[in-house]
């Protein structure tokens, strides 16, 4: 078992394949970094695989690929099968905008992959645009439909913006209703990389918003996870991911590891450690020996700050496209 210097169990390791992206979505990427991390830079998926077989070893039982966009990364799926057969029966998932799934998901599937989260911000073509920088909405739909069609399980995520979309809650929430598939909204996390007009809902208000049309009942959380579900009159199940709230952070379950190497212990700091070098060299110790010490240096608990108004709110300087949220 991966045990953290709090206490917590860690086997939940998260995994950006890659930093670069097709869409310039608002609040994560407006702009085209400066630079990117040099193609060379970059471990191979052999050398990914040695790190995930020690931390499988060490007890993690989930691992989400994610980005920037995932389905970027050539051969994707010959990662997924490699750790599909490593280990089976792992809670194996991706985190996609979905814009390549309409071509992709069949091959994802076959090689093991098991869930899918997929953004879906708005469902009008417009305002999609606005906060993917791009049309994307029709590429973006037809994706979740074919993920459905070759029997991926499908979760959607969504981030209201006041003023953008957040006029959109109950439409998204529809949507998901009629296709069996569970929204989570998650409030819009503070960042330096993202657009600084932006405003984002808090969960009290987007909670409001589902009232509006729906009698609702809180069912808790489901582990570890950020998101605190919510069930309405028919059963239909949604979630909400605060982190301006830190209960969820008590039983942080996971780490995130960067395409270029880089173990980082918490979504919200700057921190992290490389394991290039080991992985590089086959050195199985040296990965376990940086695995180990991330745990021991795991933060408690994020900075973002509930709403205060004699605080300034705290900004993350970590990109989201970096770490894969
Ligand atoms: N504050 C905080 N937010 C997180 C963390 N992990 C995920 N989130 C938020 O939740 C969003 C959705 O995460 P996903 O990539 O869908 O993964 P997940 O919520 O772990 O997914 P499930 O395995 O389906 O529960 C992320 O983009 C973040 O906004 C975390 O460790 N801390
Ligand atoms: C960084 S993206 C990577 C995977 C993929 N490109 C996607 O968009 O699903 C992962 C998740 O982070 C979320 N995200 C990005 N920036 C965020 C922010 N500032 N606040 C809250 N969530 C954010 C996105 O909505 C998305 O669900
Ligand atoms: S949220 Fe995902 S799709 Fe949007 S810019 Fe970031 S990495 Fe790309
Ligand atoms: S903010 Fe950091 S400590 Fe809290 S749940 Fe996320 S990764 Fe864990």
């Amino acid at each position: 078992m991966l045990i953290d210097g709090h206490g917590r169990t860690v086997n939940y390791l998260r995994i950006s394949v890659t930093e670069r992206c097709n869409f310039r979505c608002q609040y994560c990427m407006p702009e085209k970094p400066f630079s990117w991390v040099p193609k060379e830079n970059l471990l191979t998926f052999e050398e990914l695989f040695l790190f995930v077989k020690v931390a499988i070893d060490g007890g993690v039982t989930k691992i989400r690929l994610t980005g920037g966009e995932p389905l970027l990364r050539e051969d994707l799926d010959k990662f997924i099968k490699m750790i599909s057969d490593y280990k089976p029966d792992i809670d194996l998932a991706l985190t996609t905008n979905a814009y390549l799934l309409p071509e992709a998901a069949q091959r994802l599937k076959d090689a093991g992959l098991k869930r899918l989260n997929i953004s879906l911000d708005s469902l009008k073509a417009d305002v999609a645009a606005k906060i993917a920088g791009k049309d994307v909405l029709p590429q973006v739909l037809k994706g979740i439909e074919k993920a459905l069609e070759v029997g991926l399980k499908v979760k959607i995520n969504m981030v209201p913006l006041k003023g953008i979309n957040d006029g959109e809650i109950l439409d998204i929430l529809e949507y998901c209703k009629a296709r069996n598939i569970k929204v989570r909204f998650i409030e819009y996390m503070e960042n330096r990389h993202a657009d600084q007009a932006l405003k984002g809902m808090h969960g009290r208000e987007i909670l409001e918003k589902v009232k509006e049309r729906h009698t609702i009942h809180a069912l808790g959380r489901e582990g570890a996870s950020p998101s605190f579900n919510y069930a309405l009159e028919d059963g239909t199940e949604f979630g909400l991911i605060d982190p301006h709230k830190h209960d969820f952070c008590e039983s942080c379950n996971r780490i995130r590891l960067t395409a270029e190497g880089n173990l980082i212990p918490c979504l919200y700091f700057d921190e992290a450690m490389s394991i290039a070098e080991s992985v590089k060299k086959g050195d199985i110790h040296g990965a376990a020996n940086v695995l180990a010490q991330v745990l021991k240096d795991k933060p408690k608990e994020n900075r973002w700050s509930e709403e205060n108004p004699n605080e300034e709110k705290e900004i993350s300087s970590r990109a989201f496209y970096e770490t894969g949220g």
